[in-house]
């Protein structure tokens, strides 16, 4: 069996390593939850588009598509191509589920008027 360091026995330099490391990956996650943000925002608007015009919420064909390019940058990035898709794949259900919300919504006469907020009307 291994046993831990208590954090008060550790080396100061060690600690300083640790935080500048924790530094940068908490940039990263901010990063990472704007990017997300934004990719939402988008996601909504497809999902308003597809109701108004009867198109279902899923597009399997396009899901394929964006699996394939995402396995390729994952892996000339060295990251596990297994993971991207399986984080791809869990980003897509959630904006499914959205558009199946918003679907409903527009059937229903609830959604909000997405396209009548832009500049000017
Ligand atoms: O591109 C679309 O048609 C979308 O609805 C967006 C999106 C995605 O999140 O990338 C979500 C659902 C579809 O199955 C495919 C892609």
């Amino acid at each position: 069996m291994t046993s831990n360091t208590s954090p008060d026995a550790v080396d100061p330099a060690v600690r300083e390593e640790l935080a500048r490391l924790r530094d940068s990956i908490d940039n990263i996650d901010a990063a990472v939850v704007h990017m997300l943000a934004e990719r939402f925002k988008c996601t909504q608007q497809v999902g308003h588009l597809k109701a108004r015009h009867q198109l279902p919420p899923a597009d399997p064909a396009r899901e394929a598509r964006q699996i394939a390019r995402l396995r390729t940058l994952a892996e000339n990035a060295k990251l596990d191509p297994a993971f991207a898709e399986k984080f791809l794949n869990f980003i897509i259900a959630e904006v499914i589920r959205h558009h199946e919300s918003i679907a409903v919504d527009t059937t229903d006469g609830t959604a909000p008027a997405a396209d009548a907020s832009g500049p000017g009307e």
